[in-house]
């Protein structure tokens, strides 16, 4: 599913309106409806007092809308309008004409003087701001956020959490509604998805108001949030015919002592994801560990504690490297020589990042398409610091161009970035921030490229399967006591879930956030 950034959405509602032959007030409506649809079905007419917060752009013209049906099917409404400008647009207008002939006078507020009393039991729609904020709300619309937001009462915003951008950083974290859920129309927005924003909104899903799918897809847009059906689309089924010289040979190379267990996780996971081969590479002292815990594994090793000479003769399809491997001084040398000798793919962790964030003029010697999979930290010693999460995202676009290299950012939407190509991932859980984790994903995308998954694919695939597994496993191990082993063991559930029926709602984008996230 594509994300939509706040021009394209726009040039969607227009070329939606003209494709279809429909009015923009009949865009508004048939949105609205459905946002009233999702209110009403939930509250099935109960009593609970609704404020419904209008702005006087067409977020307001939403609201408005809303409060018009609410009222019809008997909802005890109160309607106000945060009049912060007199650029009321015509659907605002016709809108508030509408419900005045119901007999309805939404009340004007102009200042604090004019804020009703929002109590902690009653429901507020956020209807101030959507895509069109163009800047901090200021005065005593701010004051009616921070007011609203004092009272902790559960807000439906409608769009956006009135007072946050679509593509920019907020500045000011005291002028953003905090949304108990975000009814978002059409697609996921990247503000929803960035750390930095995960005070503003609980949950959210996508209100599909059917803007014209081909206009949108002629636009190219190069933010991706990775659903099933996008998974399905570049999943390989095996064929009859395979044998396991077909399905690739997967190296890992890493370990040092004291941390053997990373290396043996990374292997496991490529033989589990299917790598119809896995070798190791290890130090010595890691041989009877690995050949035990992996007997599928073959194993090569270098001196004694730590990589040394990575002089494997081993001659596989695709290299991970970094999983435990430490920062010797020795290994530093072996590493940097491999890297100058090596011409297969690679997938580079942990402290094969961290080695390359050290001496970044090694990172010219990666192959192109070599992907790199830092966590926040390790992306940091990489690129350098960034002043908010877009910052950062540009900042490993221009990495990702310059060394022609795919980077996949771990976090709790762990974001793919392959030059300007942005993939957000939709599965995982907290249940996944726990040790060995990483090297899991590592060896998962290893083995994936091993069975000729393009690197961008085996990246996209890999994040999602890593994620899944956890969303499956919850039910049954909670968050805590999940852990790195067990996304091996539910990585069969993960793929198999692919072929399931969409009893749920997992093709539609949501997020529903457990209390504990
Ligand atoms: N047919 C359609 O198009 C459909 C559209 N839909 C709905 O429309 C919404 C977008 O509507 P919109 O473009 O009117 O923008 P909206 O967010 O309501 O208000 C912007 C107004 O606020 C102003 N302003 C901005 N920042 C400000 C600030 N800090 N402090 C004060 N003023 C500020 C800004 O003017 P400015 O001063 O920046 O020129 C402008 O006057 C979208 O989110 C969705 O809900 C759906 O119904 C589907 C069909
Ligand atoms: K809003």
């Amino acid at each position: 599913m594509y994300i939509l950034n706040s021009k394209q959405l726009k040039e969607a509602d227009n070329a939606t309106i003209k494709s279809k032959g429909i009015t923009s007030i009949s865009l508004m409506e048939h949105a609205s409806i459905l946002c009233f649809q999702w209110l009403h079905q939930r509250l099935q007419g109960q009593n609970i007092p609704i404020h419904v917060f209008c702005g006087i752009g067409n977020n307001g013209g939403d609201g408005l809308v809303i409060a018009r049906h609410l009222l019809q099917h008997g909802y005890h409404v109160k309607c106000y309008v945060v009049n912060f400008s007199d650029k009321r647009t015509d659907e605002f207008l016709t809108n508030y004409n509408r419900l005045k002939e119901l007999g309805e006078w939404p009340q004007i507020i102009n200042g604090e003087s004019d804020f009703p009393r929002v109590d902690f039991e009653d429901i507020v729609i956020d209807a101030i701001f959507g895509n069109g904020l163009t800047r901090n709300p200021k005065g005593f619309t701010k004051k009616l956020i921070q007011y609203i937001n004092s009272t902790k009462v559960f807000s439906l915003a409608i769009d956006f959490p009135s007072g946050l951008f679509s593509d920019k950083s907020v500045n000011d974290k005291s002028t953003v509604l905090k949304a108990g859920h975000v009814l978002t129309f059409q697609t996921p927005k990247l503000a929803f998805l960035l750390p930095e924003n995960k005070d503003y909104l609980n949950t959210w899903e996508v209100i599909d108001i059917g803007l014209d799918q081909e206009f949108i897809a002629s636009l190219q847009p190069n933010i991706h949030y990775i659903l099933k059906d996008d998974i399905l689309q570049l999943y390989k089924t095996r064929n009859k015919w395979d044998h396991k010289g077909d399905l690739g040979h997967s190296l890992l190379i890493g370990g040092s002592f004291g941390k053997i267990g990373a290396i043996s996780l990374a292997s496991k996971a490529a033989l589990k994801i299917g790598s119809g081969l896995v070798s190791i590479y290890l130090p010595k002292c890691g041989y009877s560990i690995v050949q035990t815990a992996i007997p599928e594994a073959m194993v090569e090793v270098d001196s004694d504690q730590v990589l040394t000479y990575f002089n494997f003769k081993t001659k596989a399809t695709v290299i991970g490297v970094g999983p435990g491997m430490g920062t010797a001084e020795k290994t530093v040398k072996g590493f940097e020589n491999f890297l100058k000798e090596n011409q297969l793919p690679l997938v580079v962790d942990a402290d094969a990042i961290n080695i390359l964030a050290d001496q970044k003029e090694l990172i010219n010697f990666l192959p192109k398409n070599s992907i790199l999979t830092p966590h926040p930290k390790e992306l940091e010693r990489l690129i350098g610091v960034w002043e908010n999460d877009f910052d950062k995202l540009n900042k490993t676009i221009e990495f990702s161009i310059k060394h022609q290299i795919i980077v996949v950012i771990k976090d709790a939407h762990t974001v793919i970035i392959d030059k300007e190509n942005l993939y957000v991932n939709s599965t995982g859980n907290p249940a996944l921030a726990t040790a060995g984790s990483g090297d899991v994903l590592t060896g998962i995308i290893t083995g994936l490229i091993a069975q000729k998954y393009e690197p961008l694919n085996a990246a996209i695939l890999g994040v999602y399967l890593h994620g899944k597994t956890a969303d499956i496993a919850i039910e049954e191990t909670g968050y805590e006591t999940f852990t790195a082993s067990n996304i091996l063991d539910y990585l069969a559930d993960a793929i198999l879930d692919l072929f399931k029926e969409n009893h749920t709602e997992e093709n539609n984008a949501s997020e529903t956030v457990n209390e504990e996230k």
